[in-house]
């Protein structure tokens, strides 16, 4: 859910752990599936569930019946509401630059996308950017061979010196800075929110049935290489075609029923939103600090805050536990460092969500498994998933209805990289 502010046209989100926030989404799904047979079975309903389902809705080539099998309908603690919601093209590998670039276009064009849905509005990208600020010589190195990377798939990165940063956002402190990067073509912030409820509205309105409800098992046929059912929490069991992991920080849970091993695991993420007493004159880029914290634009005055600090373990599927004492002993302290204009400000809420961390190389794990062909994967966005759910979604529903990728080859994040050891390692991920 969302509000616009009339003055400054961005978006304040309500997100779950926002004081401020002014309503939630409902729960409007069935509990039991009408069908006992789907030729889909999506487990999880959030972004990458509900692309793939619309994707799949879309295709006139695609006749099979659909269910989306979602385990909290108020998404409260999904990834997918939990984020920052901004996308960026400041990738190191050059096919995450293109599922980003078909994700400003998704968005940019939604209405389009979705065949001119009244109910779908007018949307744009923020580009304020990514500001990325490197502290070392050996992270302006990696800054510049990505900015290489970005210039070939067609990204409008610029390599920015101190004095050229200082010129353009008189607000940094930059005494320890060699170098930043920034990209202000469709770069920044887009309401998230408004997409998500698009694709699950349209994609319901082509018959993807939606349930309240829970994957807790799976049988498969006598040599393992099929999944032949799905056991829901209620207790029925659902024949499928194929079924696709779309759970999210749940992923590895989801593979083991099916037998298979997956390096991805929920880790915790702090936000918080703060209130500046003198906001910026300008729009804050997404800053990435050296120390890894990033703080955005969001708004009226108030800034959007995320962070992780120290040891990063592997955390239980349902802890969101507040650490309250981390704002003023770390995160802070960051921003006020960096933007001495943030010395007096208000803060207004705070909230943790879950990566879905691909222990592995910090990439999208998709496709089929090699031994489980019904078994498909769309997992381990670690953090950078909800800008790529258009292209992802896509992906897989051709995957599904055609056995390859059609409109982008996405078959480099294959999940056999991973028994052969070949990483596509992704360098930048915040
Ligand atoms: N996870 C931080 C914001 C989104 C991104 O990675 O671009």
């Amino acid at each position: 859910m969302s509000v616009i502010d009339s003055q400054t046209d961005i978006c304040f989100h309500t997100w779950p752990g926002d004081k401020n926030k002014v309503g939630a989404i409902k729960p409007v799904f069935a509990n039991v599936p009408a069908r006992s047979s789907y030729d889909v079975v999506i487990v999880g309903g959030a972004i990458m569930g509900a692309a793939t389902a619309w994707f799949l809705a879309d295709n006139p080539d695609f006749q099979g019946r659909v269910l989306v099998v979602e385990r909290d309908p108020s998404y409260e603690n999904t990834s997918t509401m939990t984020t920052t919601s901004c996308m960026r093209q400041q990738f190191s590998t050059g096919l995450n630059v293109r599922i980003s670039q078909f994700a400003a276009d998704f968005v940019k064009n939604l209405r389009r996308h979705l065949h001119g849905a009244e109910y779908v509005p007018d949307l744009s990208i923020r580009s304020f950017g990514y500001m990325y600020l490197a502290d070392t010589e050996e992270f302006a190195e990696t800054l510049r061979a990505s900015h290489a990377v970005q210039q070939q798939a067609g990204a409008a990165t610029r390599l920015m010196t101190p004095p050229e940063i200082a010129q353009e956002y008189p607000f940094y402190a930059l005494d320890d800075i060699v170098l930043g990067s920034i990209n202000t073509v469709d770069e920044g912030f887009f309401d998230a929110t408004a997409v998500f409820d698009a694709l699950r509205r349209a994609s319901r309105d082509r018959g993807v049935e939606y349930v309240s409800n829970e994957v807790v098992a799976m049988s498969c046929n006598p040599t393992g290489a099929k999944v032949e059912s799905v056991t829901l929490k209620s207790g029925e069991i659902i024949a499928c075609g194929q079924v696709v992991n779309a759970s999210g920080p749940r992923a590895d849970r989801t593979a083991r029923m099916a037998g298979i091993e997956l390096p991805v695991e929920p880790r915790k993420r702090y936000s918080w939103i703060f209130k500046a007493e003198k906001p910026l004159e300008v729009d804050l880029p997404l800053t990435i600090d050296p120390s890894g914290l990033h703080v955005r634009e969001n708004g009226g005055g108030t800034y959007q805050v995320g962070a992780h600090f120290g040891p990063d373990p592997r955390v239980d599927y349902d802890d969101f536990t507040l650490d309250h004492s981390l704002w003023e002993s770390e995160a802070w302290p960051i921003i006020a460092t960096r933007i001495p204009q943030f010395e007096a400000i208000r803060l207004q809420s705070t909230w943790a969500g879950h990566y879905a961390m691909n222990t592995f190389d910090h990439n999208a794990i998709m496709g089929p498994h090699d031994l489980v062909e019904n078994f498909i994967f769309l997992n381990g966005f670690s953090g950078h998933g909800l800008q790529q759910a258009p292209a992802m979604g896509r992906g897989t529903a051709e995957w599904l209805t055609y056995g390859e990728y059609r409109a982008l080859d996405l078959s480099a994040f294959n999940y056999a990289r991973i028994p052969a050891g070949n990483p596509i390692m992704e360098k930048a991920v915040i």
